[in-house]
């Protein structure tokens, strides 16, 4: 049985348009999170994800449907899911001790100076940036202020962590740097984490599922791919697990052709019950429901999947 600790239930995103016309970004979109899943969603420019990450954020709000975290509709922002930004968004007066504590103490209103200042320590320390505490924004690099954000977002022990592009600005080596400690991090913590990449080896290293979007408008959730490769799966021998180019194929394909095709080859296509592809066990999915179902790949539209 599927464990819906996230569960996003039928939201639609629809905007005014010229005209007096109305633009559905996406609409009956169903998707759900165990907790502790780490998630990653792909799908081209313009499909929706960033919508998507606000609404479960709760900086914005869905036309139509709803967000279930823990059993309960959210409305509004909360201190429950944090946010990690492409962009940062550090304060710029304050230091690094200073951007973090001032997280923990809007969190927990009554810890004296003493222990919010030691708890945020521990997640400084966490992302490794001990030594650079008293350090403001302006003094430090893209990678430093980026794990700056990532230690205030852990440090108020969210329930989720809502990632948007988070590594994209940085250079290869800090990047690597910061996906094995976010890994490392979301392990250890069993935090429940959704990400936005467009980085399809980014989101093999780190996702247990992928969430395929389709192109906007009109976006739908096409299709969830579980990752095959271990748990303890590392960086470097990623490449040599027998099914890490079937599944770097199936969403690479999916990228190229079937996000664009998607609507007009799947008629059929059920929001609620959106397939589960297990890549190496060709042809079977898994619906969200629990459902075994077989499902008829167009030929050549999936080579990760008959290879
Ligand atoms: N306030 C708004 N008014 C009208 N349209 C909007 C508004 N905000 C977003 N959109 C549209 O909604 C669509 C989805 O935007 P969103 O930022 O969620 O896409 P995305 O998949 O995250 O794209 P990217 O990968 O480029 O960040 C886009 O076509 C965008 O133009």
């Amino acid at each position: 049985m599927t464990d819906k600790f996230i569960s996003i239930e039928g939201i639609a995103k629809r905007y005014p348009g010229a005209g007096g016309a109305t633009t559905t970004i996406f609409e009956n979109l169903w998707l759900s999170m165990a907790r502790g899943e780490f998630c990653c969603v792909i799908g081209h420019s313009g499909c929706g994800k960033t919508t998507v990450l606000n609404i479960l954020a709760g900086l914005d709000a869905p036309s139509e449907g709803a967000v279930i975290v823990d059993g309960q509709a959210i409305s509004g922002t909360s201190l429950d899911r944090a946010v990690i930004f492409q962009s940062h968004a550090l304060l710029p007066w304050r230091t690094v001790l200073g951007n973090v504590a001032y997280a923990v103490s809007s969190k927990w209103r009554r810890w004296d100076r003493a222990k919010v200042r030691a708890h945020a320590q521990t997640f400084i320390d966490l992302v490794g940036l001990t030594g650079s505490e008293h350090k403001r924004p302006s003094e430090l690099s893209g990678g430093m202020k980026q794990r700056v954000g990532i230690a205030r977002a852990l440090s108020i022990t969210p329930k989720m962590m809502l990632m948007d592009e988070p590594f994209s600005a940085l250079d290869a080596l800090t990047r690597g740097t910061l996906q094995d400690e976010v890994r490392r991090i979301c392990l250890e913590t069993g935090q429940t984490a959704f990400m936005i990449t467009h980085d399809v080896d980014e989101a093999i290293y780190l996702a247990d599922k992928i969430f395929l979007m389709t192109n906007g408008p009109g976006a739908v959730l096409a299709e969830v791919v579980e990752n095959p490769l271990p748990r303890d799966r590392g960086r470097t021998d990623l490449h040599r697990h027998p099914l890490y180019y079937a599944l770097r194929n199936h969403i690479i394909d999916f990228l190229v052709t079937r996000s664009k095709t998607f609507a007009a080859e799947t008629p059929d296509h059920d929001p609620r019950n959106v397939p589960m592809v297990q890549i190496g066990k060709p042809g079977l999915t898994i619906a969200s429901n629990g459902e075994e179902q077989r499902q008829t790949w167009t030929s050549g539209t999936s080579p990760g999947l008959t290879a």
